[in-house]
């Protein structure tokens, strides 16, 4: 285990900066183990493809399973994953007779629903050029070790407005919010590098006995989750390199960032007035404001809903001795 010394405050202690697995190694190491990788997508008919073959080298070896979750897309997103070899759920038929709730938590709760690998692998659909490399390294630790039950994915975050890039200015939210607020509320996981990154690894036990936080408040609410449940011993973080994705701009980050400080102080046990984010805008003399709304309801554990856990119990009927 490569412990990443940084100066001040130390990494978690399960970080690899960099896989030290073989493919081959990761393939033996299933052991009967099976891993799915659910790909939340919301109009990513431009990446979803792209993302998808950096993946399917790996089907039928490494990957048991590849689901796109489709959260309601009106472009071509579920025609373009198909045609590139992955399996499309929508969120009706991930959970048939639940009504559906807007957002990324949701997506990811279904997608959990809809695939029964025993180890389940989150990447956004939205990414560019990821390499085929993601899925091992994250799934390295679930298979390699013993106490790792979520593995977060870290990397250099660039950040492209119009036609000048940053190669560090990405994830802007995670910096100016979400790890400032860790160091001063959870110093213990102050050393997680991508607390909000959608490129993540975990246990279906895990993840099917956690709550999943509405929109975008679900990253964080699955790693504090953890964190209050299992301690920081059991989360661990992989270098991935460079990860490019598709940056919002920053006025639609600030209701990402309303969310997701909600999910934190609901985590936390911490007083949140509730209120939706407030946009401003002006035009000549005119002042418009939008409140965007927030949500605090919670996906139950799976695990809890009958429907789930009926199907559960018939899979495993279903296996071979
Ligand atoms: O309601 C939603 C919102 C987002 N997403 C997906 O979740 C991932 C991350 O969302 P987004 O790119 O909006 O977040 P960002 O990376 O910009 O912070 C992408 O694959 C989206 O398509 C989704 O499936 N449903
Ligand atoms: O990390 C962040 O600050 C934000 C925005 O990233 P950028 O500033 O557009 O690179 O993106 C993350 O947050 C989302 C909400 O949790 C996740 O869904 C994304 O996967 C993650 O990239």
């Amino acid at each position: 285990m490569n412990r990443f010394d940084a100066v001040g405050t130390p990494a978690l202690a399960a970080t690899w900066v960099r896989p030290p697995w073989r493919l081959a190694d990761l393939v033996r190491a299933k052991r009967g183990r099976t891993v799915s990788v659910v790909l939340p997508a919301l109009d990513e008919e431009d990446t979803v493809a792209g993302v998808i073959s950096s993946m399917t080298p790996h089907l039928g070896s490494l990957i048991d399973e590849l689901v796109v979750l489709d959260s309601g897309s009106s472009d071509r997103t579920a025609q373009r994953a198909r045609s590139a070899g992955a399996t499309v759920v929508s969120r009706e038929e991930a959970l048939p007779g639940v009504p559906v709730v807007r957002g990324k938590g949701e997506v990811l709760w279904r997608g959990v629903a809809a695939t029964s690998g025993d180890i389940v692998v989150f990447v956004d659909s939205d990414l560019v050029e990821p390499g085929s490399h993601f899925v091992p390294a994250l799934v390295g630790p679930l298979l390699m070790t013993e106490d790792i039950e979520l593995v977060k994915g870290f990397y250099r975050r660039p950040l492209t407005i119009g036609d000048s890039t940053d190669e560090d200015g990405g994830g802007r939210v995670t910096q100016l919010t979400v790890r400032p607020l860790l160091t001063a509320l959870v110093p213990e996981l102050a050393g997680v590098f991508q607390p909000l990154g959608g490129e993540y690894a975990a246990t279906r036990q895990l993840l099917e006995s956690l709550r999943f936080a509405p929109g975008y408040g679900v990253e964080i609410g699955l790693l504090l989750d953890t964190y209050h449940r299992l301690g920081a011993a059991a989360i661990g973080q992989i270098g991935l390199g460079t990860r490019r994705h598709r940056n919002r701009p920053t006025s639609e980050l600030a209701v990402m960032s309303r969310q997701i400080i909600a999910t934190m102080f609901s985590r936390l046990g911490l007083h949140d007035s509730g209120a939706g984010f407030t946009t401003f805008a002006t035009a000549g003399n005119q002042l418009s404001t939008t409140v965007a709304p927030l949500s605090l309801v919670d996906r139950p554990p799976l695990i809890t809903l009958e429907k789930y856990a009926s199907a559960v119990r018939h899979h495993a009927m279903s296996q071979p001795v």
